[in-house]
């Protein structure tokens, strides 16, 4: 038996199309063309491939995107001063400032100073506060595009065990603040896991959805996996020259009873969810 393979591509695909439509709707009722800055300051091979791959979605969707790239010894009151400008932009709907930050720059004060109605990344406490309380104004991407291949996959969350190994601010955090909540694709009992966790096996071995975001190649190995469980790794990982997951796609397909692939999984969903939230701010904003 074979991993049903979970094709994120391809829904993503779906959705980019359909958005697509609303945004060219949005555009003839209000004439605004819903805008996303993004700031990318040095370099980071998993942030270098996502923006290649936004900007051409992007455009393709009818969505205006433009690139601040910064040198890797920008000064943080510079790096400030750039959202500040873009804060006060009104033709600038969404702001994404790319993680990781290079070491001089705090990334929280950051994060922080984006306006939280720009924020589509959903990264801003204010933010980050109501998704958790259940009333969100902006899902943040990877968690949504994880939650979205759960339902994809047909996997029933409700009173499923789902374990989350990473606890990151961008991904294993809000990914089990989404499983648990009340609602659809949710209703989950969700256990976190990270680098201090003892017996990560005997946990991981217990879940019937897991979700891998821990940033270290192929290491979530077959054995760790519970036979039929639902595997969704977030990895993004460059090894020699090659994108690879943290799930070892290899010896886990044989004993998952869904996967996503890496390339083609979560990555291209991530995408998705953040051209979504792209044309939700736009809308907010043209209120
Ligand atoms: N597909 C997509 O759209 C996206 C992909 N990514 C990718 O996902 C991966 C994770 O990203 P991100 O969450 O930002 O990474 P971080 O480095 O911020 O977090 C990694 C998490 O994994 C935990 N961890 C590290 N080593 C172990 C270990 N040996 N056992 C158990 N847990 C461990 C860490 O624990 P601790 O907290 O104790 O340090 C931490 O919580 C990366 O490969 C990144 O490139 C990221 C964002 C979007
Ligand atoms: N503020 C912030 N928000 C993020 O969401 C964020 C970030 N910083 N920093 C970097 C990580 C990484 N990330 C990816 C998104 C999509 C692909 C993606 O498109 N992946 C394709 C790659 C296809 C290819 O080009 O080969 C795939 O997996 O199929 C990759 C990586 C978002 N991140």
């Amino acid at each position: 038996m074979s991993a049903q393979i979970i094709d994120g591509k391809g829904v993503a695909a779906r959705l980019r199309k359909d958005l697509g439509e609303e945004v060219s709707q949005f555009r003839e009722a209000t004439g605004v063309v819903p805008h996303l800055a993004a700031i990318l300051v040095g370099e980071d091979p998993a942030s270098a491939v996502y923006v290649r791959n936004k900007q051409r979605a992007c455009e393709k969707a009818g969505i205006k995107s433009t690139l601040h790239r910064l040198d890797a010894a920008t000064t943080q009151v510079d790096l400030l001063e750039l959202i500040s400008g873009l804060n006060g932009d009104d033709s600038v709907h969404g702001i994404l400032c790319q993680l990781p930050l290079p070491s001089q720059i705090d990334e929280t004060t950051v994060l922080d100073s984006v306006t939280p109605i720009k924020d589509v990344d959903c990264f801003h406490p204010e933010n980050v506060g109501l998704m958790v309380q259940g009333r969100p104004r902006y899902l943040p991407c990877t968690p949504a595009g994880c939650q979205r291949l759960i339902a994809e996959a047909g996997v029933e969350t409700s009173g499923a065990h789902a374990v989350i190994v990473g606890r990151s601010e961008i991904v294993g955090k809000p990914m089990g603040m989404m499983l648990v909540q009340k609602g659809d694709v949710a209703n989950a009992t969700v256990t976190y896991a990270h680098s201090r966790t003892k017996n990560l096996a005997e946990i991981t071995r217990q879940a019937d959805i897991l979700v891998a975001a821990i940033g270290k190649p192929n290491f979530i190995r077959g054995e760790m996996v519970k036979p039929g469980a639902c595997v969704i790794d977030v990895g993004i990982n460059r090894v020699d020259e090659k994108l690879v997951g943290d799930v070892d796609f290899d010896s886990v397909v044989g004993i998952a009873g869904s996967i996503t692939p890496v390339p083609g999984g979560v990555g291209p969903m991530t995408i998705a969810m953040l051209l979504q939230n792209t044309l939700t701010a736009a809308k907010l904003q043209a209120e």
